[in-house]
């Protein structure tokens, strides 16, 4: 193809982008703009999926303005063409090419039909039922959220549900220790990508995470993501054309000390343009309130707060996860609601004074919630007094009118949820709620404090006294703790066992790990920060390897960050860490989804030193080993400096009583406010289950698995059954082209979860699966199926009568991140035109014709078309004027459907807004907007013909 600057192509394969100009080309590429969307493209010209639009005298043609001429010549003036003709008041005008509208209507199928292009029914019926999927699935609220590997847990639905369906999502997401953020972040994620809502997004992790974020978006999610290091950057730099290395991929994973180490690589993060940023472990960072006197050095959480500010600042989606929101203090938590939200979250004190009041708040949802189960015995004057002063007015009378209409009790609770608290803002789901979590045991070991140290104050002081002791020989201390022995002893007894070890220092678990292999020959994995990220993931599959692997695995306490080691269920402290959110890292370490077994801590601790004072400190003063306790963190702060000292028996049970009695009181604080209320607007249990429901109707996993078994039919791609639930797909030499994502080798497969989850090699099958979406784009963009031919046989209706079936596509064209589709879904109308040039679609249903259609040989097709040709003309005509009389209405319906659920949308968010201010301007902004573009996108819509078949009686 030439391609001329000026010239109207087609995309073959999207016709929803109108008629495309051609706007500069060199040798090898060519540069579309389609005006109707608001897109340009760039095509390698030897493989555009582009034809030339080239109406014919005759043809009706429109201009830019609205106006049309039939054309009666066509010109060419430097490859241009130039269209001559009368308008409809009976002037005379000319349209050059380049001043044709943008928004036309192609009937290609038409056109091959009248060409005898007949299509075999077969990839008929596949283009119709790949139709029908797609309508399905791109008018769902739980698209990009079902089709995972995961299993479908409620908590995690319902906020991922929430949230993904947000435009620019800001949320954190503060589940306790693995209770699955990093998975409900994935599922956010990827609903945003998959419909359209983000299209770039970059993901922050410790670099001790990177590799596990890489695994899973991939292996549960199909998630693609580009990892970026430094050399990573450097290469992309020198080899490609990207002078901004972050612009060369959709998706990005990094670790976060890259960005700290490089001021260039921030510039170019900032200068690239993200929809969506991903935070993982957000507790490192540090909120520095105040001014930053001249050549005053910050710490590193001080520096990475400041880092991730500059990008929230720019990036319109944020999601930071931890599970310890408030590790670095009340203030540093407040400090990342206010990386979400600066202009909410500017006050501490009023933040602070909001959160006093959660706890009326609380125990009305409390009252509200009998009631709701059925305990009519809970005086409503008791809830409207909790509430006064604390909620409008509307509200109590909400609560007065309750006992004519207590259905509106959940209604009200959902009102209070969602104005008061951080509920829009911050989710964290705890064991508490979420329960069926596995128990713990306790096995604590106290061993006599060896001479070594006594003789060294600040070995006895410390919770690592190895670290300090000063000798010649830095091994020494291997063959004088007992805690070295008590390890060696506790593995060797465990021997069937997987063991977790945690000891704080690197240097420690490089010690030891000589110790087991030089003094008892036992082989076992290290994990700590000198080791590269390769290495470390070779020794955390070293001890995943359930057949071949280590038993043991040492880690240092980066280790213990993160990462998944649920398999086992052996959990050694070699030492006990300096802070209790560390200890819950260790313990969530185990203590996870799909642990299977109770958790066994073993504890050692050497007698009348500092670990006997923590151990009991933990496990006395506040229950730490046993489960997670939500006030530790204020606790420890509170008796910080005590903790430092060395302290005397009796003043050690003081603080341990001290310290229990400080923990419950919070907790019960906690429990009757502000956590309360989290609890419930983190997963309200009613939709929470229904939202599993939905997702468990809305997989179809039988559909699909029919739906690609032709497919792979008409594909020709081989399939066998390999056991029950899975089959094996491999290519064969009889297909023709490229089919999505099947791999040169073949692979097994299957559409059932509960298999995929228990065989992570079995690639898992879903309707959001890339293999089936790039299928569904396939059929549904190729040409082959828009026509077919049939015959109706014992029909009972009289031979020798033609019917055409003609299919119109009304949908939008627009800007793709629009994502019209959710408010204005496809519609596709049908019209059954018998010979008398009336519709009998609804006497002569699908299903009738499924039952007496035949199919004849092609050439008898194509004799009875020659033969029929003007009256199917004529037929066609018919249905186009019909459609076009429909159109009006349907244009009018989906308008006022539109304009009914943003207006609801924006005006939840305006309610929301007044009372809490937990809605961002722009997401109202966004809103409005969206609601005047689709307003303008359904005005231009023009009906395309999909699809069209003859057929025949006999
Ligand atoms: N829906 C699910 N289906 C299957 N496995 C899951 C699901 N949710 C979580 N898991 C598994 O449970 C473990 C914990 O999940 P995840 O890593 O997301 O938790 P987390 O809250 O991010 O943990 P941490 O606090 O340690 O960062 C992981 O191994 C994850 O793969």
């Amino acid at each position: 193809m030439q391609f001329i600057t000026g010239q109207r192509y087609i995309n073959n394969a999207d016709l929803q982008l109108g008629l495309g100009r051609v706007v500069g080309e060199n040798h090898r590429m060519v540069k579309v703009a389609f005006d109707a969307v608001d897109e340009e493209r760039i095509y390698a010209k030897d493989s555009a999926p582009l034809s030339r639009y080239e109406p014919q005298v005759d043809d009706l043609l429109q201009h830019k303005d609205g106006w049309k001429l039939t054309i009666h010549e066509i010109k060419n003036l430097n490859g241009l063409n130039i269209f001559f003709g009368v308008k409809e008041n009976g002037e005379e005008d000319v349209i050059p090419e380049s001043e044709i509208t943008d928004n036309i209507s192609l009937d290609r199928p038409a056109d091959r039909l009248l060409n005898a292009q007949i299509d075999k029914q077969k990839w008929y019926d596949l283009r119709q039922n790949a139709r029908i999927h797609q309508q399905r699935l791109s008018r769902s609220a739980l698209y990009g959220l079902t089709g995972c590997r995961t299993a479908l847990l409620p908590h995690q639905l319902y906020i991922a549900h929430s949230v993904g369906k947000r435009h620019a999502p800001r949320v954190l997401l503060a589940d306790e220790v693995g209770l699955g953020k990093t998975i409900e972040a994935c599922l956010i994620l990827h609903q945003q990508l998959l419909t359209n809502r983000a299209q770039r997004a970059i993901i922050i992790v410790p670099e001790s995470l990177t590799h596990q974020w890489m695994v899973e978006l991939l292996r549960r999610f199909n998630l693609q993501v580009s990892v970026f290091d430094e050399e990573k950057c450097q290469e992309i730099e020198h080899s490609s054309g990207f002078e901004n290395p972050f612009e060369s991929a959709q998706l990005v994973l990094l670790p976060l000390e890259m960005i700290l180490e490089s001021p260039v690589r921030e510039e170019q993060i900032l200068a690239a343009k993200w929809d969506l940023m991903v935070v993982d472990e957000a507790h490192h960072l540090e909120w520095f309130d105040g001014e930053l006197t001249e050549g005053q050095t910050v710490s590193d959480s001080v520096m990475a707060y400041q880092l991730i500010e500059s990008f929230a600042k720019k990036i319109p989606g944020v999601l930071l996860l931890t599970a310890t929101p408030e590790q670095l203090g009340r203030k540093s938590h407040f400090a990342r609601l206010r990386l979400l939200d600066a202009d909410r979250y500017h006050d501490f004190d009023q933040f602070i004074a909001e959160e006093a009041e959660f706890e009326s708040v609380a125990d009305a949802i409390d009252l509200l919630i009998q009631r709701v189960n059925g305990d009519d015995q809970v005086p409503l004057n008791t809830i409207h007094d909790q509430l006064k002063g604390h909620v409008h007015q509307d509200m109590l009378d909400q609560i007065a009118s309750l006992n004519e209409t207590p259905e509106n009790g959940l209604a009200l609770i959902n009102q209070l949820l969602d104005q008061h608290g951080t509920g829009r803002v911050l989710f964290r789901n705890t064991r508490h709620s979420v329960q069926g979590f596995p128990q713990r045991a306790l096995y604590d070991d106290a061993l006599e404090s060896p001479e070594i140290y006594q003789s060294n104050q600040q070995a006895m002081a410390s919770l690592t006294p190895e670290i300090h002791l000063e000798c010649d020989d830095p091994l020494q201390w291997l063959d004088n703790d007992p805690r070295v022995k008590w390890l060696v002893g506790k593995s060797k007894q465990l021997k069937h066992e997987k063991i977790l070890v945690i000891a704080s220092q690197a240097q420690t678990v490089l010690q030891l790990e000589q110790h087991y292999r030089d003094q008892h020959g036992i082989h076992v994995a290290v994990f700590h920060e000198g080791m590269s990220l390769i290495e470390r993931d070779q020794a955390a599959a070293w001890f995943a390897d359930l057949d071949n692997g280590t038993h043991i695995l040492l880690c240092s306490e980066i280790g213990s960050e993160g990462r998944n080691f649920q398999f086992a269920h052996h959990l050694l402290f070699f030492d006990l860490p300096g802070h209790p959110d560390l200890l819950e890292q260790r313990i969530g370490r185990l203590d996870r989804i799909g642990q299977t077994e109770t958790i066994q801590i073993h504890v050692p601790y050497l007698k009348h030193t500092a670990q006997e004072k923590w151990f009991k400190w933990y496990h006395q003063g506040l229950d730490l080993f046993n489960k997670t306790n939500p006030a530790a963190h204020h606790v420890f702060t509170a008796f910080q400096s005590d903790l430092q000292t060395t302290l005397k028996p009796a003043a050690l049970d003081d603080l341990i009583e001290k310290s229990r009695k400080l923990s419950d009181e919070l907790l019960l604080s906690m429990t009757r406010g502000r956590d309360r209320l989290l609890e419930y607007n983190s997963c309200r249990p009613l939709e929470a289950a229904l939202l599993k429901e939905q997702a468990e109707a809305f997989e179809q996993s039988a559909r699909l698995e029919k739906f690609m078994h032709k497919v792979f039919d008409l594909f020709n791609v081989h399939y066998e059954e390999h056991r029950s639930g899975s089959e094996i797909i491999r290519p064969t030499d009889e297909m023709h082209g490229y089919f999505p994502y099947l791999l040169e080798d073949g692979m097994t497969i299957t559409y059932d979860r509960e298999i995929a989850l228990a065989n992570e090699t079995f690639h898992y099958i879903t309707w959001e699966h890339p293999m089936v979406t790039e299928v569904l784009e396939l059929i549904l963009t190729q040409e082959l199926g828009n026509t077919a031919f049939a015959v109706l046989q014992n029909s009972g209706l009289n031979g020798g009568q033609i019917f055409l079936e003609c299919r119109y596509l009304i949908q939008s064209t627009g800007n793709s991140s629009m994502q019209l589709s959710r408010y204005l879904p496809p519609v596709n109308q049908r019209f059954l035109m018998a010979e008398a040039g009336i519709d009998v679609g609804d006497k002569l249903t699908e299903n009738l014709i499924r039952k007496f259609k035949n199919s004849v040989p092609m050439n008898v097709a194509v004799e009875v078309l020659k033969a029929k040709i003007s009256v199917i003309k004529r037929l066609l005509k018919k249905a186009d004027e019909l459609m076009q009389a429909q159109l009006p209405a349907l244009k009018l319906e989906a308008e006022q459907q539109v304009k009914q659920s943003i207006s609801n949308e924006i005006e939840r968010l305006q309610q929301l807004a007044s009372h809490n201010g937990q809605v961002r301007d722009d997401e109202i902004e966004y809103l409005k907007n969206s609601l005047e573009l689709a307003q303008t996108a359904i005005g231009q819509t023009q009906p395309q013909l999909d699809s069209i078949r003859v057929l025949v009686t006999m």
